[in-house]
């Protein structure tokens, strides 16, 4: 298995491009399951995510072909996938392939809506939580799905006649619930409307293109959305919005060392609570018409209180990078957790660079340190394993992070983008 080895000090120099987010990309790929017609998709990012993806679609029989680069592109900088859904040749996503990755339980929706039955095995996905899907089959029902669970897997048919518009109102924000609802709204016979529908820009983003696929949806982005059914949608081009994620990540590394980069290809709102905190702890942030501009020249971190909420709030994808940040801030930091249960798996393993935190329930003190010192680390999710590697970067020698299949489901060219800033990472390929 690969390790990364990181020797930490360098301050981070220079320009890293931003790649198309995984969490738009997984759900606009899924979206090509709509339509018999190609769906082109611009800036996919190179990520184990979207291979595993690929594989998955591809046993429902979508043809995927992958453009090479276009002017201007760089390895970083992702890559143009036209997936083709002409005919559905098999309706179940297997337990093999569903069970590594959250996301791909989202095939159900599409699956339903376009061929009447699925058969999606419960997934998996990052070890931050129980993560049930109860509110992703309750939109189903609500669209007039019959679900239900049968060995492991998610049985659902659609009434005769197919799906029909409803009124899904969620009782808590869900991502993958909106996702499920839209997909399976715009092929429905009707009007639906979703409240309290997430506002994330990956919802937005999967709106966008399935209205660019001929689907008449309103509110997209805001808490209320109305989809209007069709009864079929076409082939659309789209390309995938900059990784808000990724985004953060790299403007907390540079928070972290010190330095000045330039963050290519950011959209500063996208991540504005984000922002905020990092400006609060003493980072300077410029929104420029290349993107978002970090500098942090000398000076301490400042300590802050941060709640994670759903969008346009705190990220919960953003806490572990944040904490590992304030491990070094002058004096006692607060991060509450409120999306998920157990996602402070970091904790322990940024106690072994020397961070000082106490967890009590859904809060995470901070005491900040002096410094960190490089040790072997590992993760057992993909925000946390970056959160070591920004720890890492900072900290007095080297450090090796195992389990470096994590950080590939998330971020691409990782060691490449953060190489050519200044700071000392290698892959190490191992057994
Ligand atoms: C691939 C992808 O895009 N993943 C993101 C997506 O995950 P995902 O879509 O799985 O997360 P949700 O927004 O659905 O989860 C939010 C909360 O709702 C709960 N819940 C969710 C569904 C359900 O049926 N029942 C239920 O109780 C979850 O346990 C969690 O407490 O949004 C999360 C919240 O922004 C992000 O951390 C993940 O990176
Ligand atoms: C939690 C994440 O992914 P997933 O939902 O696929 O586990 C993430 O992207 O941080």
């Amino acid at each position: 298995m690969d390790r990364i080895r990181i020797t930490g000090g360098a301050p981070l120099n220079g320009v890293i491009p931003i790649s198309g987010a995984k969490n738009a990309a997984l759900p606009l790929m899924i979206a090509s399951l709509l339509t018999r017609e190609p769906l082109e998709l611009h800036n996919v990012p190179r990520l184990a995510d979207v291979q595993l993806l690929l594989r998955i679609l591809g046993n429902h029989g979508v043809d995927a072909a992958i453009a090479g680069k276009r002017p201007g592109q760089t390895q970083e900088t992702g890559q143009t996938i036209r997936l083709t859904a002409a005919s559905i040749i098999d309706t179940t996503a297997p337990y093999e392939l569903v069970s590594r990755m959250r996301a791909s339980f989202w095939v159900l929706a599409p699956l339903v809506a376009r061929m009447g039955h699925a058969r999606v095995s419960l997934p998996g996905g990052c070890a931050i939580g129980t993560r049930p899907v109860d509110l992703l089959i309750m939109a189903m029902e609500k669209l007039g799905a019959k679900v239900t669970i049968e060995g492991g897997y998610v049985v659902a048919e659609a009434p005769a006649g197919g799906l029909r518009g409803a009124h899904i109102t969620f009782p808590k924000v869900t991502v993958g619930g909106t996702h499920t609802a839209l997909m399976g709204a715009v092929l429905a016979q009707g009007e639906t409307v979703i409240d309290n529908a997430a506002r994330e820009p990956e919802v937005a983003d999967l709106a966008a293109c399935l209205a660019a696929m001929g689907a008449k949806i309103e509110g997209a982005g805001e808490s209320r959305i109305v989809v209007q059914g069709v009864g079929s949608l076409g082939g659309a081009s789209h390309s995938v919005v900059p990784d808000r994620i990724e985004t953060g990540t790299y403007a907390m590394a540079v928070a972290m060392t010190g330095g000045d980069v330039l963050l290519e290809g950011a959209r500063p709102e996208l991540l504005q609570a984000a922002l905020d905190v990092l400006a609060q702890t003493g980072a300077e942030i410029t929104a420029t018409n290349a993107g978002v501009r970090v500098r942090r020249n000398g000076g301490g971190i400042n300590p802050v209180d941060v709640t994670t909420e759903p969008f346009p709030g705190f990220p919960t994808d953003l806490q572990a990078q944040l904490m590992a940040l304030l491990t070094r801030a002058r004096g006692t930091s607060r991060i509450r957790e409120t999306i998920f249960e157990n996602r402070f798996m970091h904790v322990q393993e940024l106690a072994r660079l020397g961070a000082r935190i106490r967890l009590d329930g859904d809060v995470a003190w901070i005491d900040g340190v002096e410094r960190l010192t490089g040790a072997p680390v590992m993760a057992t999710d993909l925000r946390a394993s970056v959160s070591l590697v920004i720890a890492a970067l900072a900290a007095d020698g080297e450090t090796t992070v195992n389990r470096v299949y994590h950080l590939d489901r998330g971020f691409e060219a990782l060691e490449a983008k953060l190489g050519r800033c200044g700071a000392q990472v290698q892959r190490i390929s191992g057994d």
